[in-house]
This record gives structure tokens, sequence and C-alpha cells, in this order.
């Protein structure tokens, strides 16, 4: 019997239990706080010693020097040529896509002048060098080596370092092809709060980067957010989450995967269902029975979907609009008769899978857009990895000498509103001298 908890809107109490199902800290305690907070100051105080004590206690791989952590380019060539010919056709498709799509994020600079002929615009340019989180604890993730690697590479970035964790010192062969055939510079077997430490820190053998992208379990994306400010980062993309709207028409086997389908990925992870139709409801929960005990990584999924997960009854597809909203997803699939129809009063969710045959698991790997996405809520001011995390924007301004005559007499009046006349006279002296 699976323990997920059921709610309905119309529960008094449902407001709290629903905050409690979604709060970050039932999952991000104290504890994982107290023990990244450690791990950041090990990687500073002690750089490569540090990382090769966490390797060894976290992922039960103890190489005898720092040096050995380094995947060199010839071995990740390697794995590429040794693939099976399904994987590498595989990986191959999901690149052309997922580059397709990354394309249309490109921003490009721009400039315009103004009559007195001043030159105002912004400049585009891409990052000196990205670090690249591939997760691996618990499984292995060649598609996000490529949602990572090639928003960069078409953003320009001048250098990729990917980290990648190796558990019991064993790699993963469609890793390294995925990280060959998407141009990464440099790998590193390391993983944890101690590989996001090391690219924002730098140590004696991994470089520091400017930006740290990509997802990981609860110690990657709280590392992340401890970081940040030494670094740039992407977002919080933390454990994986979907929440399914439904009708009640889609077969509710279908709908049970897709629950597990995030489920599991990591006993953290939250799969939620909405749906109108109570027996609906019901008949998903007896296809989660019937299911889960033929699924291989079924002890996850069940600790995920009884920790985390919910089936919840709404009033109506506006109530479920309303309730979505709120949890602001990293996934949602709208597996309703007409999705076009309600897109567009959905106001927060990393990524929307319209219609019952947009299984979300075909954006995870080859639909094309990213599957780098927002989690735990943040979705309300964070947007899918894109080309623009790879780039940044400079200010253009270029007087001309009537120009400067112009601004200068605007400048000089606020400078001295605010008191700082040594504003007010450099501004002063452009407007004089034209
Ligand atoms: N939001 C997204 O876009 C997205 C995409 C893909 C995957 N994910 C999520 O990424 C996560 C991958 O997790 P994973 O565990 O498989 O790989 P991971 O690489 O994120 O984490 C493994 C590392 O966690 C560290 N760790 C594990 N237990 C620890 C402990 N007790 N103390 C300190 N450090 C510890 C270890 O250093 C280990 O190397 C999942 O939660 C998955 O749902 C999210
Ligand atoms: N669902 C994950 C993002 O939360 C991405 C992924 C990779 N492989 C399978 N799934
Ligand atoms: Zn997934």
């Amino acid at each position: 019997m699976t323990d997920i908890q059921r709610l309905s809107t119309l529960d008094a109490d449902f407001q709290p239990r629903l905050a409690a199902l979604l709060a970050w800290d039932s999952v991000s305690d104290d504890l994982v706080q107290q023990t990244v907070a450690e791990i950041i100051r090990a990687i500073r105080a002690r750089g490569d010693a540090a990382l090769l004590d966490y390797t060894a206690r976290f992922d039960r791989w103890t190489p005898a020097t720092a040096t050995e952590l380094e995947l060199p380019r010839a071995r990740l060539a390697q794995a590429w040529q040794t693939i099976p010919t399904d994987q590498r056709e595989a990986l191959e498709l999901a690149v052309a896509r997922i580059r397709a799509y990354a394309e249309h994020q490109k921003l490009e600079s721009w400039s315009y002048r103004e009559p007195d002929g001043t030159l105002l615009g912004q400049q585009v340019t891409p990052l000196d060098r990205a670090g690249l989180y591939v997760p691996g604890g618990k499984a292995a993730y060649p598609s996000s080596v490529l949602m990572n690697a090639i928003p960069a590479k078409v953003a320009g970035v001048g250098e990729l370092i990917m980290v990648v964790p190796t558990p019991d010192g064993e790699l993963n062969e469609l890793v390294l092809a995925a990280a060959h055939i998407a141009g990464v510079d440099r790998a590193f077997a390391i993983g944890g709060a101690q590989a996001v430490a090391a690219l924002a820190y730098g140590t004696e053998t991994i470089p520091g980067v400017d930006k740290i992208v990509g997802p990981g379990n609860i110690y990657v994306a709280t590392a992340k957010r401890a970081v940040y400010g030494q670094v740039g980062i992407d977002m919080i993309a933390g454990p994986s989450e979907i929440l399914v709207v439904c009708d009640g028409a889609t077969d509710p086997d279908w709908i049970a995967m897709d629950l597990f389908s995030q489920a599991e990925h990591d006993e953290d992870a939250q799969s939620i269902l909405l749906s109108w139709d109570g027996g609906f409801l019901e008949r998903v929960a007896a296809s989660i029975e019937r299911l889960l005990p033929t699924m291989e990584r079924r002890t996850i999924i069940a600790a995920a979907l009884g920790a985390r997960g919910a089936l919840i009854q709404v009033r109506d597809l506006d109530d479920a609009i309303t309730v979505a909203n709120v949890i602001a997803p990293e996934h949602l699939e709208l597996s309703v008769a007409d999705p076009e129809a309600i897109v567009g009063r959905i106001r927060h969710a990393g990524a929307i899978f319209m219609g019952r045959y947009t299984a979300e698991a075909l954006g995870d790997y080859c639909a094309g857009p990213n599957h780098v996405l927002p989690t735990s809520r943040t979705a309300r001011f964070s947007s899918p990895l894109g080309v623009y995390d790879f780039q940044k924007r400079s200010s253009l301004i270029m007087a001309s000498r009537a120009g400067a005559a112009e601004l200068s007499r605007t400048a000089s009046v606020l400078a001295r509103g605010e008191g700082l006349t040594a504003h007010a006279r450099s501004a002063d002296y452009r407007g004089e001298a034209s």
C-alpha cells in the first residue's frame, strides 16, 4: 500500500497542508545547511586535500592524487567511439534538437543613435568560464551534460568545465560520450557540495569558474545557494518535481507512470496530481498500487511519493489552475482535452507539457527545451536554463558633443540635488566644452 497523501481544496486545513507539502525546509533542513557550510569551509581551507577526503567519504572512491580526478579529453573521445551505435545516434539526435531550440534564445547586441548623434546600446558577451554540474549520485545523467553544455556552446563561452560524481570510481561511458559530443573542455570526476565549492573557489587542480549551472540533489542545490556572490548561479535546480493537472480522461496508468518518472529520481522528488474527478484520483491510486511493484526503482519512488507526493481533489478547472500557480512546479503536465485554451492562465511553471501525448519524459531527453529547470517554487521568479544564462550584457553610452551639452544640464541638476558635486562638475566640464 503506497502511503500517498490525499488532499482536497474543500478541506478546512488545505492551505497549511499544501504549504507543508511544498516547504523547501522539509528537504533542506538545518543539518544539510551545516554539512554544506562545513564542506565549503574545508575546500576553501584545504583545497585538493579536502576534495579527495570528501570524494572518498561520499563517492567511495580514493584516487591516489588529485590529478586522477581529471577525465582527459582523449578518454571522453574514446567513450564516444565505444558506446553502442543506437546510443550514439540518440545522443546525436538529442544534440541537434537541443541546439536548434537554443539557437532561438541567443541574445544579440544592439544600439541606436539619437538625433544629436549620441549612441546608446547593449553589448552582449559570453562568460569566460562556466562550471557545469552534472548529477550522478543515484542515477547517471548524460542528458544533463547536453542540457548544460549546448546552450553554453551556443552562447560562445570560452571554457566549459564539467564536474560529475563517480560513485565507487565507476565511470559512466554515456556521460563521457555526451561530454565529448557536447564540446566540454575539461571534465572532473567530483560531485556534491565539494565540487560546487571547488568550482566556486578553485583548488590546486580544479579551475575556479565565473558561474556554476546545472541540477543536483539537495546538497548541490544548497551549495549553489551558498556560493552565490563568489560566482554566479543559474537557479535552484534541486530535486525533480512534477505536477499533473488531469481532466480524468487520460489513461490512469499513463498518469501513474508520469508521477513515477520524477519520483524515481530521488527520495526528495515531488509528484502531485490535481483533478476535479474524484473517481479518476481513485483510478490513479489503483494504478500506482498495481504498477509500483513492477518498477526497478520502487524503493526510491515509494519513499518520494510517501514523503512529498499527493493526490489532490480540486473543485473544477479554475480551482486546479489556482492551485497549480501556487505550487509553481518545475514540470507541469496539462493532461486535458484542450491545453491551448488554458495555458495562458499558467503563470508559474518551469516547463509546461501540453496534452495527453506529451509525457514529461520527452522533455527530459530530446524534445529540445532545456530540462534544467527551477524547483521549490522558484519558477515564480526563475526560468529554464538557456543561452541567456551564459551571456552578460554591458550598457553602451557614447555622448556626442551636442548630446553631452544636453545631458550634462540634467545630470548636474540631479547630482547637486544628491549633494554629489564632483558628479555635477564632471558633467559641467563636458557641457561647458560643447
Ligand atoms: N531540477 C532539475 O533541472 C533537475 C535535472 C536533473 C536532475 N535533477 C535532480 O538532481 C538530483 C540528482 O541527485 P543525485 O543524488 O543522483 O546526484 P548528485 O550528483 O546531485 O548528488 C550526489 C552527491 O551528493 C553528495 N551527497 C550525497 N549524500 C550526502 C550526504 N549525506 N552528505 C553530504 N553530501 C552528500 C555526494 O557528494 C554525492 O557525490 C535529483 O534530485 C534529481 O531529481 C534535477
Ligand atoms: N527530470 C529531470 C529534471 O528534473 C531531468 C532528467 C534527466 N534524465 C531524466 N530526467
Ligand atoms: Zn526526469
